[in-house]
């Protein structure tokens, strides 16, 4: 669900966050209006707002893990875990992890990719959340949990700072709730 529809209506905080992430049409294909976060991690009060919202969300679940999907849900994931007292587990694409993993792969808006988690990182039972920057089709974080359930993990929620409005049907999308900040933003006025 979005935030501003789980008591965060009219919180000013979300609108800081839209507005701080840039917008630039046609990267990295035409067609695909993309969603730049760095611009939000360059505003020190958004990037700020963004994890207070998800570590007061968090806090009391006793959540154990977690999960960042590499690349942009490293930049998310360890503020959070640090502020809920979680551990980070990193989700990297393939062969960056050195040690034994397990692999899923997926289909992206613009072609395939594999993401890969440590064997003995998370530990069967262990609560997870599931952190990235944006969900579009879902594929990615559909193959975060599949990872994530086959060493019998319990995912708690996926969250995104972006969701496209048809992430209201979440379960639809990925079959576990999805918490979200804001919807991807159309036309960049401010860069
Ligand atoms: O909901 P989906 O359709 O699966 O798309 C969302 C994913 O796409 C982007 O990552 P990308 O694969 O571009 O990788 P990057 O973060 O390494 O650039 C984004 O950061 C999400 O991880
Ligand atoms: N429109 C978009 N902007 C940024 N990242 C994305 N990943 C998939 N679609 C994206």
């Amino acid at each position: 669900m979005f935030a501003s529809e789980n008591g965060l209506k009219g919180d000013p905080r979300l609108e800081a966050i839209s507005q701080a992430i840039r917008v630039v049409p046609h990267f990295p294909k035409q067609g695909i209006m993309f969603q730049d976060i760095t611009t939000l991690l360059l505003d020190h009060k958004a990037f700020k707002h963004t994890v207070d919202i998800f570590v007061d969300r968090y806090r009391d679940m006793n959540i154990n893990v977690v999960a960042g999907i590499e690349a942009r849900g490293f930049m998310f994931g360890p503020p959070i875990a640090l502020g809920i007292g979680a551990k980070f587990v990193p989700l990297r694409k393939p062969r960056k992890l050195p040690g034994e993993v397990i692999s899923e792969k997926y289909v992206l808006e613009y072609g395939t990719d594999c993401l890969e988690l440590h064997v003995g990182a998370v530990q069967p039972g262990e609560r997870v959340i599931v952190i990235d920057d944006l969900v579009a089709t879902g594929g990615t974080l559909k193959a975060a949990i599949r990872l994530l359930e086959r060493v019998e993990a319990e995912v708690v929620e996926c969250a995104c700072v972006i969701g496209v409005p048809d992430v209201k049907g979440q379960c639809r999308f990925i079959g576990k709730p999805l918490y979200v900040l804001v919807e991807p933003r159309e036309v960049d006025e401010c860069f």
